[in-house]
């Protein structure tokens, strides 16, 4: 559907998240970037439905997308088709900061390694959103898994604006609602389908930055 300015509107699928999270994985388990990303592109259009207070994580999730985008669209893009390959490339051409902030605050394993983290934030709360009962609350779900995961990662402005920003997160039906599914079971089905995807695509990523010492990466 196009609206008053006549752009197409970016509607969310969960169907579209499962079907790109399929094609992350090679036959060899190697993980596309490209299929990562879209992945990513399709969670951030779920997020900008749920309103402006999500805009700075939305803002935040964009702009590595686009940096790991243009990695993949710039001249050495062919070193960029699977994360095992960037992560090769990257590595022996010296191109990330390993220990401090230096000449390479763009690099794609510093980048991917941020979404990696949010991965899993993904991964604890759909499970939650999977086996909660009506009376269960988003925002906490939410908060549990985020303070699982991610949160160790940020300083405390961050942490205390994304508190803030989970407790305007519609209740369980609705959020079920914005899917564009179909019924509850349906969606709790769904997730059933893509949770085991989303958890392989991050255990390998997170194996192949642990083999490498990257889990760090400032
Ligand atoms: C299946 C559909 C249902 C769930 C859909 C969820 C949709 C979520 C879409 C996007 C998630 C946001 C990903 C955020 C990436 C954050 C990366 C990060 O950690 N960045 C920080 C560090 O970056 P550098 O400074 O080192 O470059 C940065 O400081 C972060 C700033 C923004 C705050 C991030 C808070 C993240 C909260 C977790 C997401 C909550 C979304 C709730 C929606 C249900």
């Amino acid at each position: 559907m196009a609206d008053s300015e006549g752009s197409v509107e970016q509607k969310f699928s969960l169907q579209e998240v499962l079907d790109t999270f399929k094609l992350c994985l090679s036959e060899n388990k190697e993980v596309y970037l490209q299929h990562y990303v879209a992945g990513w592109r399709g969670l951030v259009k779920f997020l900008n439905s749920l309103g402006s207070v999500f805009g700075f994580i939305s803002k935040d999730a964009v702009n590595k997308i686009q940096v790991l985008v243009s990695h993949l669209n710039g001249e050495n893009g062919s070193q960029y088709v699977t994360v095992q390959s960037m992560v090769k490339y990257e590595l022996d051409n010296e191109l990330v900061d390993l220990t401090k902030r230096g000449g390479h605050p763009e690099s794609g394993c510093r980048t991917l390694l941020r979404l990696h983290r949010a991965l899993r934030w993904l991964e604890l709360f759909l499970e939650r959103l999977r086996t909660s009962t009506e009376d269960s609350k988003t925002s906490v779900m939410c908060a549990d898994a985020y303070n699982e995961s991610l949160a160790q990662h940020h300083p405390w402005v961050v942490r205390k604006a994304a508190g803030v920003a989970f407790c305007v997160l519609p209740g369980r039906q609705a959020f079920l609602e914005v899917m564009n599914v179909g019924p509850p079971e349906q969606v709790v089905a769904m997730l059933g389908e893509a949770l085991p995807l989303i958890s392989e695509v991050y255990q390998i990523t997170e194996e192949l930055y642990s083999q490498h010492n990257l889990l760090d990466l400032p």
